[in-house]
């Protein structure tokens, strides 16, 4: 199917219930076998520093384990640039992140960090990382992620699924064509663009119409999902909304 945009699975939160024990189980690289096998066209694991859900263990077995690719998300952190050399992730993707947050609450200061994240790139590239910077989608941080030399980005869609959800109409219209603008900037850049936070089927599906889009990450709404509905189910529905949306059925 050409343009067929490509589904990351997050299996973060299903390592967030597996620690509310402190056991092994469930194991959240199963569920990445399990979604791989449901049509997942890759799998995102975000190694946090307080490593509150994704343990250092369960991304070296993803990296040594998985048939599709693995996108480690991670801070630009020696701790983590030093883990990703070692374990040669299919990709990198550098996110911003506070201790304090519940979750990722915005796009990586790329302007702001150029001199600093220069060379973690260039070493990320180097142990043969593609890789990809987590931002919000205004022209600057755009522009310096090519400046930077990232060949991918990925637009961070948080605040416009918190303004769909909580039904500010209006913010939710001018989010949406901020990340249209975006995306539509990055791919005349040569970008490869992604999305990522807080999508469910609706908002999946919107966001498929924009056609610059290559890949979405998503994973606390299907986590959710598979609770009531099993993973598999829940994939091939966010598959079918994906499709809807890009008009590929
Ligand atoms: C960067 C992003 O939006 C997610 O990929 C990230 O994993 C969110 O952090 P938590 O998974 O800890 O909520
Ligand atoms: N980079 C976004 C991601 O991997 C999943 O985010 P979410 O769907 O868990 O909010």
């Amino acid at each position: 199917m050409a343009n067929r945009l490509r589904l990351g699975v997050n299996i973060d939160h299903v390592a967030t219930v597996r620690n509310a024990r402190g056991g092994a189980l469930p194991d959240p690289v199963r569920a990445a076998h399990q979604a791989i096998a449901a049509g997942a066209d890759g799998i995102t694991a975000h190694l946090r520093e307080d490593r509150r859900h994704i343990r250092d263990v369960d991304m070296a077995r993803l990296a040594a384990e998985l048939t599709k690719p693995l996108n480690f998300e991670m801070a630009a952190t020696e701790e983590m640039i030093a883990l990703a050399e070692r374990l040669k992730p299919h990709a990198a993707c550098l996110v911003p992140e506070k201790r304090e947050e519940r979750t990722t609450e915005g796009g990586l200061d790329v302007v702001g960090q150029e001199q600093a994240l220069r060379p973690a790139i260039a070493r990320l590239k180097a142990a043969g990382c593609r890789v990809s910077l987590f931002i919000e989608a205004d022209e600057a941080p755009i522009a310096m992620a090519a400046k930077l030399g990232a060949p991918v980005i990925e637009l961070h869609t948080g605040t416009w699924c918190h303004a769909v959800a909580d039904g500010h109409t209006d913010k939710a219209q001018a989010e949406f064509a901020r990340l249209a603008k975006g995306a539509a900037y990055a791919a005349s850049l040569g970008l490869e663009v992604h999305a990522g936070h807080g999508l469910d089927y609706d908002t999946a599906r919107q966001l498929a119409a924009v056609p610059e889009f290559v890949e979405f990450n998503i994973g606390h709404f299907l986590m959710g999902e598979a609770i009531f509905v099993g993973l598999d189910a829940a994939l091939l529905r966010m598959r079918q909304a994906m499709d809807e949306g890009r008009g590929a059925v």
